[in-house]
């Protein structure tokens, strides 16, 4: 984080540990309180009633599961072509080559089809993979303009548009990724240790995360006292988080929550997807001038998303069993 003072301290409030769930169906004031408690206290919390179609999510879920079923042979023809980080992955989550116990497929959001880092990926796959994810992407990233709406409205902007517009942007760096953490085979000898990586602990540096869950466990946020607490979720239901990007428009009012998955202990393997909600590599990111006033000063500079993409994308991922960030 691009910090023009020290981090500011985060209030050491107790707070009784219940993960804030949003009834996306309730009236627009009731709601606009409730997601901004959430964002402020937790940088996080489960959607309900969210209006998107289970059948949009569950050929969604078919089109993956077709995808990660193949052989690695199949699998690694569209493999990420570095610098590009866009096509599917294997036990390499950055471009710092952080270890994890997963594969994954990631995409532009933005033009599906049309966008040439998602051409391998996308042309390797049959027809009805493209429409599911194509439908999937535009239904979560509506969502996630109404929310962010929801949002503005609440917190008295005069432009209630002020953040969706920077994911409406033509432009827009949003992307999709698909992660795959693979069951424990029966009767293989794989040490049962509680310390594997799935994804080692990490913010989002984007807007919002929208994530999707089958209902394998592992997924884990930290509380502002650094308490880490596991998610469980419904297939049907939706997590959403608090990005880096968000935390500096908010002048800090919200908090990008720290997460992590642990590798999966089940003999069925968790399946999570996302959709990261950015703006365009060129949009300058600075505090909204109405957030910023005496008793609550500027706390961030002003930078290009493209510059804080590749200053966090130069960052390792925190580590799980106990090595420092920075080590490997
Ligand atoms: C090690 C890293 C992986 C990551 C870039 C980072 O330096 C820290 C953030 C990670 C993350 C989390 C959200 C998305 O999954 C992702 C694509 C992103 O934009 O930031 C990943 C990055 C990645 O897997 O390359
Ligand atoms: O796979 C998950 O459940 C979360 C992964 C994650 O945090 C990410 O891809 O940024
Ligand atoms: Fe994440």
């Amino acid at each position: 984080m691009f910090l023009s003072s020290p981090s500011p301290l985060r209030t050491k409030k107790t707070q009784a540990i219940g993960i804030p769930i949003i009834d996306l169906s309730l009236d627009t004031a009731t709601l606009s309180h409730h997601i901004i408690t959430a964002c402020q206290d937790y940088g996080f919390f489960k959607l309900v009633n969210h209006g998107v179609p289970i059948q949009v999510i569950s050929k969604m879920e078919e089109a993956v599961q077709g995808f990660f079923s193949k052989p690695s042979s199949e699998k690694v023809k569209v493999k990420a072509n570095p610098p590009s980080p866009f096509g599917y992955g294997c036990r390499n989550i950055g471009f710092n080559g952080d270890v994890g116990e997963l594969e994954y497929i990631l995409l532009q959001a933005n033009s599906l089809s049309t966008c040439s880092d998602n051409f391998s990926v996308v042309a390797n796959q049959p027809t009805n993979f493209r429409c599911a994810v194509e439908d999937y992407i535009q239904a979560v990233k509506e969502l996630t303009c109404e929310l962010l709406e929801i949002l503005a409205l609440g917190l008295s902007l005069p432009d209630t548009n002020v953040f969706s517009r920077l994911i409406q942007d033509v432009d827009s760096d949003s992307c999709f990724r698909v992660n795959h953490y693979p069951g424990i085979k029966p009767e293989s000898n794989q040490p049962k240790s509680d310390h594997r990586i799935g994804f080692g602990e990490h913010s989002d540096p984007q807007i919002f995360t929208i994530l999707r869950s089958n209902d394998v466990p592992g997924l884990q946020i930290s509380t502002v006292d650094g308490l880490w607490i596991p998610v469980t979720t419904e297939p049907t239901d939706f997590c959403v988080f608090v990005g880096d990007t968000l935390e500096v428009l908010t002048n800090g009012r919200f908090k990008s929550v720290r997460h992590r998955v642990m590798a999966n202990k089940s003999i069925k393997s968790r399946m999570s997807m996302m959709y990261f909600a950015a703006p365009s590599l060129n949009e300058w990111i600075s505090p909204i001038p109405q957030l910023i006033y005496p008793g609550n000063l500027r706390l961030y500079k002003s930078f290009t998303w493209n510059e804080y993409k590749k200053a966090a994308y130069s960052l390792r991922l925190g580590r799980i069993d106990g090595c420092r960030k920075g080590e490997v």
